[in-house]
């Protein structure tokens, strides 16, 4: 099956300013893709590019094999688009603003079904002024689908909402994306990113940095896993000179009875049989790992990342 969003080498300038400078990605059928970026790092510019929004100056973009460029009409038909901060007039009513955004399809979802879907189904009369910062975005959700789209661009979805409405709101967007569309998810979280993400490509200054399922960048190319124990009584260097002579360890610091290990992939299974075959049961164990940010801090340029701690349970 071919990819539903295929972007080839993209530029897109605004006079001398280059905000997209060279983009290049697949969006494959019902995943979630994130684009995740610093601010002004050109993924808004890449998706209204990819809906028919602006004219690229270099490269092609292809939705569900249309030329946006070509045929924006045909583009827009099978794609919703939810913008940034989009504000609806004050005193329209939900309901009013799905029917008048239906009007706009030749085979738009049914209104009703969505607002049961988006949970707003009690707000159908309330003026949008009167609804929550939530409630707004879960409607400005709402618009981007009453056309039926095959694909929904969800632009700084959660920017402004309370944990408790972000968490809603993903939940939302898990629903959607299993209901058969497929979504692109503009995002500058590294938690949305992470959270949601089947895969996802970082874009800074208008270059895809880093591209691959939200594990695949954690975990980098070279697999060093690190990890923290205590070892109740053991404070000698004889324990971590010993955990040093095993084929999957790499480096073993010790203070007092807290060591910290790295190694390959099987350095938690090896340094933990071999402390059992020595009667030795360490205390508390915690997984090193790196999180999204450092993957961001690093192909950004930013600074070298540092472990996040993630206690085993
Ligand atoms: N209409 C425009 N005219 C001139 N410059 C623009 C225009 N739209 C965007 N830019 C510039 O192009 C660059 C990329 O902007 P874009 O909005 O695509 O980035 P972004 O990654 O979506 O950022 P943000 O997260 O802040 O929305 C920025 O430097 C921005 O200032």
């Amino acid at each position: 099956m071919s990819p539903v969003i295929e972007i080839d080498h993209l530029r897109k300038t605004y006079g001398e300013k280059v905000a997209v400078a060279d983009v290049s990605l697949t969006v494959e059928r019902g995943e979630i893709f994130g684009i995740l970026g610093p601010n002004g790092a050109g993924k808004t510019t890449t998706v209204e590019v990819l809906a028919g929004l602006r004219q690229a100056d270099g490269g092609s973009v292809r939705l569900l094999g249309v030329d946006p460029q070509a045929e924006p009409a045909a583009v827009r038909e099978r794609v919703g688009i939810q913008l940034q901060e989009a504000k609806l007039p004050a005193k329209l009513r939900v309901g009013e603003a799905l029917a008048l955004y239906a009007s706009f399809y030749p085979h738009p979802a049914d209104a009703d079904e969505l607002l049961d879907l988006l949970g707003l189904t009690e707000k159908k009369d309330t003026a949008f002024a009167d609804l929550s910062g939530g409630q707004q975005q879960r409607l400005s959700i709402a618009l981007a689908l009453i056309g039926n789209p095959e694909v929904a661009i969800l632009d700084e979805l959660t920017t402004g909402l309370d944990p408790q409405a972000r968490r809603d709101t993903w939940a939302l967007v898990e629903r959607v994306r299993d209901s058969g569309v497929t979504v692109v998810l503009v995002t500058h979280f590294m938690d949305e990113a992470e959270r949601l993400s089947d895969r996802l490509a970082i874009i800074v200054d208008g270059r895809v940095a880093a591209l691959g399922t939200p594990a695949e960048l954690v975990r980098g190319s070279e697999h060093e896993r690190a990890f923290r124990m205590r070892l109740p009584g053991e404070t000698s260097d004889a324990v971590a000179d010993a955990l040093l002579a095993l084929d999957d360890v790499h480096s073993v610091r010790h203070d007092g009875e807290e060591y910290e290990v790295t190694g390959g992939e099987r350095v938690l299974p090896a340094v933990v049989l071999d402390l059992a075959r020595r009667d030795i049961v360490p205390d508390e164990v915690r997984t090193l790992s790196r999180t999204l940010e450092d993957v961001f801090v690093e192909v950004s340029g930013a600074s070298v990342p540092t472990p996040t701690e993630e206690v085993l349970r």
